[in-house]
C-alpha cells in the first residue's frame, strides 16, 4: 500500500497511508472505533477504491473478487440459519453460486478439507442454531479458507466471545495459518487476546497507520500520536493495557449491541 487515502461518507479514514505486510505474517489490526480497520480490509478486497495511492495485494493490483483472499466479515447478529454446519459452509462455496446445494465431489472434498482444517468435522451435522458463537465462528473461519486464499482477512472474530473462546479462536487460526503457509491480518478491539499468534501489529488512528513488533507500536509515544491524546501503556503480568487518563481504551471502545461493554478499571478487568 502505497500513499493509500481511503474516503468513507465523505471523511478521509486512511489518509496517505504506506504498508507493505509480508507473506506468511499474522498481523493483529488494532485501532479505536471507527479509526479505519473494516474500511482497510474492503480496500484490501477491492471493495472501496482508494482516492489516491496504490494498492497491490499478492504482487499485483488489488481487485475485486479475488479468489486468493479470503475474508471473514464482522458479524454481531448471531441469528442462526435452518441449515446444518455442513450446509452452511458449503453455501459460501465460489460466492456466486451462494445458495445452491453442492453437488461435485471436487466440492464436498473441499467442503470437508475446511472443516478438518478448523476442526469442526464432528459439529458439521448439527444444526447452526445447536452451536455456540465460538463453533460458529469455526465454521465462518472454514467459509473463508474455501479456495484456498493465500491472504486471509478476519475483521473482529472475537466480537461477543467470552476469554477461553476468543483464545481457543487465536490459537486455531494461528495454527491454521501457520500449517498453510498463509498470510493473515486480523482485527480486535483488544490486543491482549492475540499476544500469542501476532507477528506484528498494524494500529490504526486519527487517519494514520503504525506496522511493527508489538514493543515498537504498542507504546506511549506512538499511541498518543495516533490517538492525537496522551496514552500510557501498562504492562501487567503479561498483559499490556493501552490507557488513557487512567481509562483502559481498548476495553471500553466497543459499546454496542453485541459488544462487550466493560468500563471497569483496567488492571482489575486483568
Ligand atoms: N457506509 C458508510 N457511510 C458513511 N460513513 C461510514 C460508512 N462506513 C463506515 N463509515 C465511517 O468510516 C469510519 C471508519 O469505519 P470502519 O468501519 O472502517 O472503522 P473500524 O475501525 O472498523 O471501526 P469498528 O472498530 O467500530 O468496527 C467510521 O467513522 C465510520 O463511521
Amino acid at each position: 500500500m502505497r500513499q493509500a487515502s481511503m474516503v468513507v461518507g465523505g471523511r478521509t479514514v486512511l489518509d496517505r497511508i504506506d504498508l507493505d505486510i509480508q507473506a506468511g505474517e499474522f498481523v493483529g489490526v488494532l485501532g479505536p472505533n471507527g479509526a479505519g480497520k473494516t474500511t482497510l480490509m474492503r480496500a484490501v478486497l477491492g471493495l472501496l477504491a482508494p482516492q489516491a495511492g496504490r494498492i497491490e495485494v499478492l504482487g499485483a493490483a488489488v481487485h475485486r473478487g479475488n479468489p486468493a483472499v479470503g475474508y471473514m466479515p464482522q458479524t454481531r447478529s448471531q441469528a442462526p440459519f435452518p441449515l446444518s454446519g455442513r450446509s452452511f459452509v458449503a453455501a459460501a462455496l465460489g460466492g456466486q453460486r451462494w445458495g445452491l446445494p453442492w453437488t461435485t465431489a471436487t466440492d464436498r472434498q473441499e467442503v470437508e478439507r475446511v472443516l478438518e482444517l478448523v476442526d469442526a468435522k464432528t459439529l458439521a451435522d448439527r444444526p447452526l442454531d445447536r452451536l455456540s458463537g465460538g463453533e460458529r465462528q469455526r465454521l465462518l473461519l472454514a467459509q473463508a479458507l474455501l479456495g484456498r486464499p493465500r491472504l486471509l482477512l478476519l475483521d473482529e472474530p472475537l466480537i461477543s466471545l467470552d476469554p477461553p473462546r476468543a483464545d481457543a479462536v487465536v490459537a486455531l487460526v494461528r495454527r491454521v495459518q501457520q500449517a498453510l503457509g498463509i498470510t493473515v491480518l486480523f482485527s480486535a478491539h483488544e490486543l491482549n487476546p492475540l499476544l500469542p499468534a501476532l507477528d506484528r501489529v498494524l494500529y490504526l488512528g486519527g487517519g494514520g497507520a503504525r506496522l511493527g513488533p508489538v514493543d515498537e507500536v504498542i507504546t506511549g509515544p506512538v499511541l498518543s500520536a495516533l490517538y492525537g491524546a496522551p496514552i500510557e501503556v501498562l504492562h501487567v503480568r503479561g498483559r499490556i493495557f493501552v490507557m488513557s487518563a487512567a481509562h483502559d481504551v481498548e476495553r471500553g471502545m466497543h459499546c454496542g449491541p453485541g459488544h462487550v461493554c466493560d468500563h471497569s478499571p483496567a488492571v482489575a478487568s486483568a
